[in-house]
């Protein structure tokens, strides 16, 4: 029952989101609430009034009511300004009328324009900022039209005037708690999604230069301070500038692409794989002897020479990787060191005919 009240829920709060990583942060989000709240609290009047036989109020209710969902209608048919100006006008409209007629300035239904403010400063951007100064004057003005005057209301007894009161109170407390905790989830899901965007590289996939040189300094630091073994592989594609001239650069991009998708496949989850450059590689291979990554690293290579990459014309473009590899010894003490090695590795494998692998072990001596 919950879980479906919470899918509803999110729908509603993600009605007419179409670019999810846009500009706007939190206010679609926002305005979706707001309406939901809205609408919620018309339903609700509509049911008090009408069971109290309080025609006028309950006319009214329904009035509001049928603005919000024309409000949510607006989102969710891409008119997002339209719905996001028609929230604050009928909430003005809405409490002004029901403060100022129905219920007594008394009944503090006016501290609501507070939630109004508060919608105005999250949803409006500032290329808004008429829009948004124009609602939190009209909104200021009328909070204090109430608080200065002293109309008596029609319809609520002392009582009703105190349990209003109440009502607000947790209804502004609601509405900003939830307000707060939308903006923080939102922000929280786009720095994720920017991370994300700065550790990968667009074009295979993988983690780029910035993100696997941050888990090499990782990973060698942890294998050192728990005095493990860890091993470090460049890896290299043959000829790939003669790729390049053959087959276009395209087919260069699409040989990158499938080799990188692969590369990753065949390694175990704990090892990490990252574009280095151009048609270079990192695998660090955490907690791993060098005749143990030698076999997963040869592995790696054998796949590459035996897959089918396809261009869309047909054409077969035979690929190959030379892979220089090197493990951390006691004397070594920055990851720069191993990485030397392992391009000295790399080195030694393509100066022996390529699509072979190097290690490079006991380096110290
Ligand atoms: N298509 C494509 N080519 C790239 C990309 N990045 C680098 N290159 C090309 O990769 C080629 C690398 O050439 P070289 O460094 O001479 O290496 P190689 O031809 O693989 O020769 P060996 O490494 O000695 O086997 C250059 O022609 C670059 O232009 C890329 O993102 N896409």
């Amino acid at each position: 029952m919950f879980s479906s009240i919470k899918k509803i829920t999110e729908k509603l709060l993600n009605l007419g989101f179409d670019d999810e990583y846009g500009n706007d942060l939190n206010q679609k989000h926002v305005v979706n609430f707001s309406y939901m709240m809205f609408c919620i609290s018309s339903v609700l009047m509509l049911i008090v009034f009408t069971s109290r036989c309080m025609p006028s109020v309950a006319i009214f209710s329904f009035v509001g009511l049928f603005l919000g969902l024309i409000g949510l209608r607006y989102n969710y048919r891409g008119y997002f300004y339209r719905a996001q100006v028609l929230m604050p006008i009928i909430k003005i409209v809405q409490i002004g009328i029901l403060s100022l007629f129905y219920f007594g300035t008394n009944s503090g239904l006016h501290w609501l324009f507070v939630n109004v403010v508060a919608y105005s400063f999250v949803v409006f951007r500032s290329d808004q900022r008429s829009t948004k100064y124009w609602v939190v004057c009209v909104s200021a003005l009328l909070f204090l039209a109430c608080e200065l005057l002293d109309t008596r209301g029609l319809y609520l007894t002392k009582i009703d005037q105190h349990a209003v009161i109440v009502l607000v109170f947790f209804s502004v407390s609601f509405y900003f708690a939830m307000v707060i905790h939308l903006v923080m989830n939102r922000l929280k899901s786009v720095n994720r999604h920017l991370r994300i965007l700065a550790e990968k590289d667009e074009l295979t996939g993988l983690s780029n230069r910035r993100k696997v040189l941050a888990d090499a300094v990782n990973i060698f630091a942890d294998s050192v301070i728990n005095r493990e073994s860890c091993v470090f592989a460049i890896v290299d594609l043959d000829h790939f500038k003669k790729i390049n001239d053959t087959f276009g650069h395209e087919a260069g991009d699409l040989v990158l692409s499938k080799v990188s998708k692969l590369m990753a496949s065949v390694i175990r989850p704990q090892d990490k794989i990252g574009r280095y450059g151009g048609e270079e590689f990192i695998v660090i291979l955490p907690n791993t002897t060098l005749n143990a990554a030698e076999r997963i690293m040869e592995h790696m290579r054998q796949s590459v020479e035996d897959m089918l990459i396809e261009t869309e014309h047909g054409i077969v473009i035979p690929v190959t990787i030379s892979i220089g590899l090197a493990s951390i010894e006691s004397s070594v003490s920055r990851y720069e060191e191993i990485l030397a090695q392992a391009d000295k590795g790399l080195y030694e494998a393509k100066r022996s005919g390529r699509n072979r692998l190097s290690a490079q072990s006991n380096y110290q001596n």
